[in-house]
């Protein structure tokens, strides 16, 4: 079926299911609020209790489109998949399925992080078929007939019956994940007609944003919503599928039909100047977009050298106004949000994993007091708040609020004192406070040799092990690439270095650009999502580059070379 050209100002018909597809800075958004207006003021099957709902991927997506939406948000609800499931399908009907899976449904009071716990893993038979502890940030459910099944991403045995009962000893506890929750959903759904019928009448319209992040299960649940009565819409970007690692699956969106659908396309850009669309437009073959616009400036330039020296370079070109660097792992990004060199080949750890400590008492305080003093300089106090009041040795009269933002502050006031000094600075400056109880670490005295622990808090800097705090939503102007989704920034500086663990390789790492595979390799979608977000400058810094690449980039780039630059000065 032949797909119909469209723009973000198009209106189309409200009573049909539809799907768009289209570039970045298509207006993909935009067009989505105006629909939502569009169907608020012409549908007559709206009401108090009959609503839109509007599903994006993020809860930074919905932020936006809650203030976008302004005033009319009435008869919409904008959330992100899980909230919206757990909150409609999960938590008022899980007491259906519950006994069946040894749920303790009435202690469910949210949908967890998967944390991995060392305890229940070795309470299963997974170590003994080789599965092991890291393997299981892999898992997910798939649907087999007429039963969702556990897997591990990249294993082919089946570990389903191993991996329920690790996922039991969970539930039991009245904790269910988030990848839980879009299984039960769909268990649900499938199973009872009654809810379907209930969800559809409460929602006449399902409209989801980034479509192309879909994994296989939702799109199940929205068939299933979609068979009858409630209208389906989906937006999305194939290029910009960037969450394999969650399960998402790039053909799901090219896939996805729903009988009487009707197919958009669009091809503008209106966010990039001509000469960034340019550039987009090697990357990508399937859209070629223009600029209806015009938007005029400089060339997309790759500069030579290291991250730190070339943000400071950037700096220098665009003035007085920010830059954003976007990489592509946590630590690249914290690295440059800290001002930190980056060693090239360096492997990207969670805390978690990377903070050695035998006593596990002294070692979840430390962690979670490390992650809230840096989630709070982020200003992610509610998630500093919720790392410590857990672990405060005196609650106060609001549940250890209080003292958590107390100690907080007290922590950063000081953070000079112990960032750039080793451990032991602030284990110290926690014990001198009173507020935890921590086990004390013994210290050597005289000639005796220090004991492991005590040599690592005191050769271990903070700055360093703080690297490896993952942010969860992160709104700084130094970010991963994952987290820029959806946003864009006048100007951008995408970092290019090598992957997990892996020295730079100009033909995979800089690929994207010399011999793009959009829809065969996901890391080439990756840095074609950052270089997308730029409005007027991009900047693409790379370690190093060859004659040849040079070469085959002329026209469309141009190459500054801070080496070169140096030795001149
Ligand atoms: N018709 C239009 N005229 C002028 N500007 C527009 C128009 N449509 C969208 N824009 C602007 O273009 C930019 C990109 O729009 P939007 O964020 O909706 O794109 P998108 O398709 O959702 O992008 P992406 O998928 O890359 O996140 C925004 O700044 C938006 O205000």
């Amino acid at each position: 079926m032949g797909l119909q050209l469209i723009n973000s100002d198009s209106l189309i018909d409200i009573e049909k299911h539809f799907k768009i597809t289209a570039g970045p800075g298509a207006g993909k958004t935009k067009f989505l609020i105006s629909h939502i207006k569009n169907v608020l003021h012409n549908s007559n099957r709206l009401g108090r209790n009959r609503k839109i709902a509007c599903i994006t991927y993020t809860n930074v997506g919905v932020e936006t489109i809650v203030q976008r939406l302004g005033d009319e948000l009435d008869h919409v609800e904008v959330s992100t998949i899980h909230s919206f499931l757990f909150m409609h399908i999960v938590k008022p009907y899980l007491y259906l399925i519950s006994d069946k899976h040894g749920i303790n449904h009435l202690k469910i009071d949210a949908p967890y992080e998967h944390i991995i716990s060392n305890g229940y893993f070795r309470k299963t038979d997974l170590g003994m078929k080789n599965i092991k502890e890291q393997d299981m940030k892999k898992v997910f459910w798939f649907i087999e007939g007429t039963s969702c099944k556990l897997h591990i991403r990249g294993r082919k045995s089946d570990f389903h019956k191993s991996l329920l009962k690790y996922k039991k000893m969970f539930w039991e506890k009245g904790i269910i994940h988030y990848e839980d929750v879009l299984a039960f959903a769909w268990e649900i759904l499938n199973s009872s007609k009654e809810i379907l019928r209930i969800i559809r009448s409460k929602f006449p319209y399902f409209f989801i944003d980034e479509f192309q992040d879909t994994n296989p299960v939702q799109t199940e649940i929205i068939k299933l919503i979609a068979e009858k009565e409630t209208i389906v819409g989906v937006i999305g970007d194939k290029a910009q599928s960037i969450y394999e690692f969650q399960g998402a699956d790039v053909k799901q969106f090219d896939n996805f039909f729903l009988p009487g659908m009707a197919s958009y396309k669009m091809e503008d850009n209106h966010r990039s100047t001509e000469n960034i669309i340019k550039l987009l437009n090697v990357i990508r073959k399937d859209i070629i977009q223009r600029s209806p616009d015009n938007k005029v400036g400089s060339t997309p330039c790759i500069i030579v050298g290291e991250p730190l020296q070339a943000l400071k370079h950037v700096q220098d070109v665009v003035g007085e106004e920010e830059v954003v660097t976007l990489s592509y792992s946590n630590l690249m990004a914290n690295s440059v949000r800290n001002k930190k060199d980056y060693k090239d080949g360096q492997k990207w750890m969670l805390i978690d994993e990377a903070f050695v400590d035998s006593n596990a008492d002294r070692r979840k305080v430390i962690i979670s007091i490390i992650k809230a003093i840096e989630y709070a300089r982020l200003n992610h106090f509610k998630d500093a708040i919720r790392e410590l009041s857990r672990h405060l040795r005196n609650k106060d009269d609001y549940n250890g609020q209080k003292s958590a933002i107390d100690f907080i502050r007290m922590m950063l006031n000081d953070y000079s004192t112990y960032s750039d000094e080793p451990l032991w600075k602030l284990y110290c400056r926690v014990k001198e406070t009173g507020y935890f109880d921590i086990p004390k670490i013994m210290e050597s005295k005289g000639e005796k040799a220090p004991s492991l622990i005590e040599d690592y808090y005191k050769s271990t800097i903070y700055s360093g092990i703080a690297l490896s705090v993952k942010i969860t939503e992160d709104s700084s102007l130094h970010r991963t690439i994952h987290k820029a989704k959806g946003s864009e920034f006048n100007n951008v500086m995408v970092i290019v270095k090598g992957k997990d663990g892996y020295k730079y390789n100009e033909e995979r790492d800089l690929g994207f650009l010399l011999d793009p595979d959009i829809n065969g390799n996901e890391d080439h979608r990756v840095n074609y999502v950052a270089c997308s977000r730029a409005k007027k400058n991009l900047f693409i810094c790379v370690p190093e580059i060859s004659k040849v690449s040079q070469n085959a980039l002329m026209g469309r780039c141009i190459v500054i070379n801070l080496h070169d630059l140096r030795s001149q000065t």
